[in-house]
């Protein structure tokens, strides 16, 4: 099996994961209800994403924790994010940049939901 080397593999990737997502009835919703028909724009940005990340060619320039501050996620949410982007990379991919992409997908998803939980908490309490 070869590893992800080039933009075609960071579009397989993230066209298959995201199929997959969509198909999810756990965590599809959440994403169709807030991408509804800008999903184009959505796998474009993500291309540039794993780009920067992966292949260290710099194609997004974004903040990504924003947009999902106010989505209704928590732990569950995350774990099954995890397990569908872990699954969909070893039945295509193999080697160091793949293993990458899993350890930072699980890193950003570790500090998403700690800043999610963290202000979720922070605005239940009192004000006094
Ligand atoms: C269950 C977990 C997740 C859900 C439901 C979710 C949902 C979303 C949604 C709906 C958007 C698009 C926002 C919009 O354009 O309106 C988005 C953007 C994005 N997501 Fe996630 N996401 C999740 C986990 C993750 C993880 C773990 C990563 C880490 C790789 C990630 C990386 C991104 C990035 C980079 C963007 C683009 C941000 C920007 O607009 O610049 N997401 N996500």
């Amino acid at each position: 099996m070869q590893d992800i080397q080039n933009l075609d593999d960071i579009k397989q990737m993230v066209n298959s994961f995201y199929d997959k997502v969509r198909q999810d009835e756990f965590i599809g919703p959440i994403f169709d209800e807030q991408i509804q028909d800008r999903w184009e724009m959505h796998l474009e940005k993500m291309y540039g994403f794993w780009q920067t990340v992966l292949l260290d060619i710099h194609a997004y320039s974004g903040s990504p924790f924003p947009p999902h501050a106010r989505l209704p996620i928590q732990k569950e949410h995350f774990d099954r994010w995890m397990v569908i982007f872990t699954q969909n990379i070893d039945e295509q991919f193999a080697g160091p940049i793949a293993d990458e992409a899993k350890w930072r997908a699980g890193k950003m998803a570790e500090m998403f939901n700690y800043k999610i939980e963290y202000f979720r908490n922070a605005n239940q309490k009192p004000l006094t």
